[in-house]
């Protein structure tokens, strides 16, 4: 690799080291048991596992599919933790300060892709390099060196449109990248061809024998595993031999591994058949050794096989086994001090003393020089700023500091040694080292950035987010709340001559004689089609047949009956009134259609009679009622039902909208490797959270703009208060979806039950809150209830705002928003647990 472009960086004399001495450990784990499920389901998958990875070697890991590889990795990783006993990495239980778990002092290549399919080759490796917070002139150098290792595709070819081995490659070179102290691969050759396979390997032992770096690799290619220091042969969760390749082969008298392998299973075979038949219990004869489910040798069983141990017994076994392990760690380990700060990479670094520390730092600014090859990756700091302020530690009452290049300048490893030789004892088992970790600028950036990239580039994520909220909004206005169009009436006028077809002669005269005819003309011709009918029964046939929606009948002496009706007032007969009488018979089957034609139709009669008295001095046909209706307080008149429904479906979108963006996010990356692979790399979920919150956030204010805008701007919504209030409103609305989202998300481990779980939330909402029908008409109790629905209260305050042009001083406004806060805080709790619980933590 070439060492011109590297830069001068302030590294640690010792950073290139010869290969760590026999005694130190990278990674030692002891009496390892960890099950899944529960009761009868429960199945153990480590059993009493013992496994020593020396630093500065090659440890492979092999074993059939099933026997438990994975899951000890993950547990090394930090990603699970044991049932019982003990894993130390690089000089500290995973997960604490001192053991550099997770952060850059581990490279980790999941089984899964763990890519970002959107991004191009040169922007995943970019992406990482942000992450460790890489400077750009190691990134640069670093990705030709990883390209022509790896003989990747170019640069700028999108991860998704890569072979699956293409895909391995790249994924194994995100766990190269920056160089790492530790390397845990799961199966980084599968899909690679024998060539690549043999540089690949070659590239390992070079960085354990060169560089000290430790490796340890899964793979299912038995031999080339020939490589390796030391191989870990595992079976039924727990190692059958753990020894180098050539003393396993000699020992054996073997020529190949898979040969040794297959002799351990089956001497182990015959030993658990030997243990059952004593105990009387009968072995299935086709019991294989290529598929690894487990067995029940009692020599294997561990505390968690059996569930009616008692607590105290385990935890009795678990804290003689943790103060073992460590006696054995520390008395067989040199004790050198972690050493993130040895590659000069951000991380958290255990120091006995904040004076130690600064000690070792003043002593390392005299030890400057250029990095002579790449095997150092410097942070983007080095140099000017020797913490990473954020990563700050809190131990038994001291203040230590994770440091980057400053400890890796620190005078000598031996002092180090010293420095933690001292301090070990002082560490208890199981107080866990509280960190105070504030999301760190540079990760946050990276995601965000990641975010905002993944959203664009997908076509079907781009449109839902920026088109779906204007369409949707769109479609609303111009689908809901209208009124009902061309509807077919039938006419049976038998005022009018039936030779001629009883079609009415319009004419403005005022002595026109027909008022039958008078009055059809102050019928709403946009709403009502008037269709002529011979007969009364030819009518009603066809609202029968569904032809027309209903009908209208006038007698034959309509006319002459309603002027009588006029003349005599109430001294009328029954004949007269039935006589004078318009029948109208309409189809009820659909009430708004038929609330529409009635409302016009005696709509159009108080114009027809006020027409009579104004313009053609008429006395009114009928009375009118003592009822004046004055202009409404608030509202029109005539509102639309859109203006009704507005409110409720603004904040339906942005509730929805940002309940579908959120609910997957944990749960693709979850699922694809990348969320461990992030977390391993020590990324937090706070970070997690607070990138997609930007991300999303900054999605919500485009999507609620563009919602108010095409309704109130296109559509001519009306909105009497304050446009800010409506907006802030809407944000708040969304956030409850965003954040109910993100607790689906972090719950279900399907998309299948996110989507279910979203759905679930959203007929409940849009049917209790109001957004269709006035509260007014549920029940008491299932008011009650709606009571608690974020959407409730929120419909209301923005109705309030809209049609009353009501502000925040009002308690249906104010309301509103607390509610919605609550919500928010609420759900944010929630979640935050479910990922603790759930341990996504970092
Ligand atoms: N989350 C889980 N819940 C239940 N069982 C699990 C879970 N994860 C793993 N297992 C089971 O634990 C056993 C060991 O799985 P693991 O993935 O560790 O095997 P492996 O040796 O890595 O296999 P392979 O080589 O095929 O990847 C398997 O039987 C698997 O079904």
């Amino acid at each position: 690799m070439s060492t011109e472009s590297t830069p001068a960086v302030t590294v640690d004399e010792d950073v290139l080291r010869p290969p760590a001495s026999e005694g130190e450990a990278a990674v030692y784990v002891r009496n390892a048991c960890k099950s899944f499920g529960v009761g009868k389901r429960r199945a153990t998958v480590l059993r009493n596992l013992e496994m020593t990875v020396k630093k500065g070697t090659i440890y492979g890991l092999l074993g059939a599919s099933g026997c438990g590889k994975t899951t000890l990795l993950s547990c090394i990783v930090g990603r699970r933790s044991l049932d019982s006993g003990d894993v130390l990495v690089l000089g500290g239980e995973p997960g604490s300060p001192e053991s550099g778990i997770p952060g850059p002092r581990v490279g980790y290549m999941p089984q899964e892709l763990a890519l970002y399919g959107d991004f191009t080759i040169k922007e995943t490796l970019e992406y990482f390099g942000r992450i460790y917070n890489l400077p750009s002139a190691f990134v640069k150098s670093q990705m030709e060196f990883i390209f022509k290792l790896l003989d990747l595709p170019p640069g700028h070819r999108y991860v998704k449109t890569l072979s699956g081995g293409q895909q391995r490659r790249v994924s194994f070179a995100v766990a190269l990248f920056h160089e790492p102290e530790l390397l845990i691969l799961d199966e980084p050759t599968v899909g690679v061809d024998p060539m690549l396979r043999k540089s690949i390997w070659n590239h390992l032992v070079r960085l354990s024998t060169d560089h000290g770096r430790t490796v340890i690799i899964t793979t299912h290619y038995i031999e080339e595993a020939r490589q390796a220091d030391t191989i870990g042969l595992m079976r039924s969760g727990h190692l059958l031999a753990e020894e180098s390749p050539q003393n396993l082969l000699a020992t054996h008298g073997l020529r190949t591994l898979e040969e040794v392998f297959l002799k351990l299973s089956r001497t182990e075979r015959a030993k658990k058949h030997g243990a059952l038949t004593a105990s009387g219990r009968a072995v299935h004869p086709t019991d294989s050794t290529q598929q690894d489910h487990g067995h029940d040798n009692p020599a294997f069983l561990c505390t968690t096989d059996n569930p009616d141990a008692t607590s105290a017994v385990a935890s009795r076994n678990r804290t003689n086994i943790s103060a073992t392990i460590h006696e054995q760690y520390w008395k067989s380990s040199k004790s050198v001090i972690p050493r993130a700060d040895e590659h000069g990479i951000v991380g958290l670094t255990f120091s006995p003393s904040r004076q130690n520390l600064e000690e070792r730092i003043s002593d390392s600014q005299t030890v400057q020089r250029r990095v002579g090859s790449n095997n150092n990756p410097p942070n983007a700091d080095s140099g000017a700023a020797p913490f990473d302020s954020q990563e700050v530690v809190h131990k038994s009452g001291e203040l230590t500091t994770g440091n980057s290049s400053a400890s890796s300048c620190s005078s000598s490893s031996s002092s180090c040694d010293t420095a933690v030789a001292t301090s070990r004892p002082a560490k208890k088992r199981g107080s866990r080292t509280f960190t105070l970790s504030m999301p760190s600028g540079h990760r946050t950036a990276a995601l965000i950035r990641k975010n905002f990239l993944i959203t664009i580039r997908n076509i079907g994520m781009f449109a839902f987010v920026f088109l779906m909220p204007g369409l949707q909004s769109t479609l609303f206005c111009l689908a809901i709340g209208r009124d009902p169009t061309s509807l077919k009436m039938a006419v049976v006028n038998e005022e009018l001559d039936p030779s001629v077809g009883r079609v009415c002669n319009y004419t403005t005269d005022c002595t026109y004689s027909m008022f039958s005819c008078r009055y059809l003309r102050y019928l709403d011709n946009a709403t009502i089609v008037q269709i002529p009918y011979q007969s009364l029964s030819d009518a009603l046939d066809a609202t029968l047949q569904g032809t027309v929606w209903g009908v209208i009948h006038f007698g034959p002496n309509f006319t002459e009956e309603l002027l009588e009706r006029q003349v005599d007032g109430n001294a009328v007969d029954k004949e007269t009134i039935e006589g004078s009488r318009i029948g109208i018979t309409l189809d009820w089957s659909n009430e708004q259609i038929a609330l529409t034609l009635q409302h016009r139709l005696v709509g159009g009669f108080n114009e027809f009679n006020r027409n009579l008295v104004t313009s053609c001095d008429y006395q009114p046909v009928i009375p009118s009622i003592p009822v004046e209706f004055m202009d409404p307080v608030y509202g029109k008149k005539n509102p639309s039902f859109t203006d009704f429904m507005a409110p409720g479906i603004i904040l339906t979108i942005a509730y929805t909208q940002a309940v579908s963006l959120t609910a997957a996010v944990f749960i693709n990356e979850r699922k694809q490797g990348l969320l461990d692979r992030s977390l391993v790399a020590g990324v937090r979920t706070s970070e997690i959270l607070l990138g997609h919150l930007v991300t999303q956030f900054t999605v919500l204010v485009f999507q609620s703009s563009v919602v108010l805008l095409v309704m109130l701007l296109v559509f001519k919504i009306t909105c009497q208060g304050s446009l800010v209030l409506a907006m802030f409103i809407t944000l708040l609305q969304g956030m409850c979806g965003m954040f109910y989202g993100f607790v689906v998300s972090s719950l279900c481990d399907q998309q299948t039950s996110a989507l279910q779980l979203s759905l679930g939330s959203f007929f409940p909402n849009m049917l209790l809150s109001g957004v269709l029908w006035p509260m007014e008409g549920m029940s008491i109790y299932l008011r009650y209830l709606s009571y608690f629905i974020p959407l409730t209260h929120a419909i209301e305050a923005l109705r309030c705002i809209f049609a009353r042009g009501w502000g925040i001083d009002k308690p249906e406004v104010y309301w509103g928003i607390f509610v919605n806060f609550g919500w928010i805080v609420g759900l944010l709790s929630v979640c935050l647990t479910i990922i603790r619980i759930r341990k996504y933590t970092g």
